[in-house]
């Protein structure tokens, strides 16, 4: 199943910069692991936000709530999901 998702990041100011950045580095880790075993297809930044829209494609809501729900910055986002199905127009293979 594919999802839409928008994540919004807000890490309070008053964070130390050190565990910030700890927390930063392990969601970069935890992400471009899930991007490579094929569960998180897309990501991208949304320009001049502390932001991004990415594409999952998993088994069902339930695999998406788990990986959503371990973010190591799931705590400081605001997280919108869109379900997705193939367009009936649609000329892409790789679009189901
Ligand atoms: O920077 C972000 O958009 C938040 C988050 C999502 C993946 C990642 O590495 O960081």
């Amino acid at each position: 199943m594919l999802f839409h998702v928008r994540m919004d990041v807000n890490i309070p100011r008053d964070l130390p910069q050190a565990e910030a950045g700890e927390i930063i580095a392990r969601e970069k880790a935890y992400s471009q692991e899930l991007q490579r075993s094929g569960k998180w297809r897309h990501i991208w930044r949304i320009a001049g936000e502390y932001a991004n829209y990415s594409i999952f494609d998993v088994k069902d809501n339930e695999e998406l709530h788990a990986i959503l729900t371990g973010l190591p910055l799931f705590k400081f986002m605001t997280i919108k999901v869109t379900p997705l199905l193939r367009h009936p127009s649609s000329i892409r293979d790789d679009d189901t």
